[in-house]
């Protein structure tokens, strides 16, 4: 495990462009194509921008598949889909071919969407082992990561799979790739900054483990890497 901190979140957003480039092209020399998973939440936007605009002639994106580590069931497309906000901040500055966005389909009720979705994760890898290039995952500032949060059923979840959970504390359902199969990666990226996950962060990093409280502790890939890409204020509490 890595842990990379900037000064601010523009330095972050560049050297994690950087990184994720490394990786999509690496992929596309070793295998023909580079699978994605996207973190939703807010602090990705600035980085899927990046990528689209600035660096969008450094991934060849006929060759990269998009992929969603979590979903909130809202309707498709509706405000809090984390699916939208990488439409507005990522996808709409490409000329994507059809297929290579999976969207969770949350017309369906929770199990079935996440149910869904793992039949489209096995097509797409050919009913083999499904293994992503490249994981982003961002972490709340109650140490949740995808939508593996504190005290729920996820926590505990030890299938290779996509799993609907009852988040109490939200009063809803999301749907979220479980903890092993992320694990599965071959890299695994965290995006997270500003001082309101200083608390946090610390725990994670912490020596205890106690995966109900901080579920982003559940995350360390089996093969592959876990990158931290942190600001100096959401590394402020942690000991160095
Ligand atoms: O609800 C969610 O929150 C986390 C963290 O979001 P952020 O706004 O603090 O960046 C996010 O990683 C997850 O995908 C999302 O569904």
């Amino acid at each position: 495990m890595k842990l990379n901190i900037f000064n601010n979140q523009t330095e972050l957003n560049e050297q994690l462009a950087q990184y994720v480039i490394e990786v999509a092209n690496n992929s596309i020399a070793e295998k023909g194509r580079f699978d994605f998973v996207l973190t939703g939440g807010s602090s990705p936007k600035g980085l899927y921008h990046l990528l689209s605009t600035t660096y969008k002639d450094k991934i060849d994106w006929d060759k990269t598949y998009f992929f969603f580590g979590d979903e909130r069931t809202v309707l498709p497309f509706e405000k809090d889909y984390n699916g939208l906000m990488a439409k507005e901040s990522f996808f709409d500055n490409l000329e994507l071919k059809d297929g290579h966005i999976f969207y969770v389909d949350t017309n369906l009720s929770p199990e079935e969407a996440a149910a869904d979705y793992k039949n489209k994760l096995d097509e797409h890898f050919s009913d083999s082992a499904i293994i992503f290039d490249l994981i982003l995952l961002g972490m709340g500032d109650d140490a949740h990561t995808a939508s593996i949060f504190p005290h729920t059923t996820l926590v505990n979840n030890e299938e290779l799979s996509v799993a609907s959970v009852w988040v109490e504390k939200l009063n809803t359902n999301r749907v979220s790739l479980t903890a092993p199969l992320i694990n599965q990666a071959k890299h695994v990226v965290f995006i997270t900054f500003g001082q309101n996950k200083a608390e946090a962060l610390a725990k994670v990093f912490g020596e205890e483990k106690d995966f109900a409280n901080y579920p982003s502790q559940l995350i360390s890939p089996v093969n592959g890497d876990l990158q931290w890409f942190v600001d100096e204020a959401a590394a402020s509490l942690v000991k160095k």
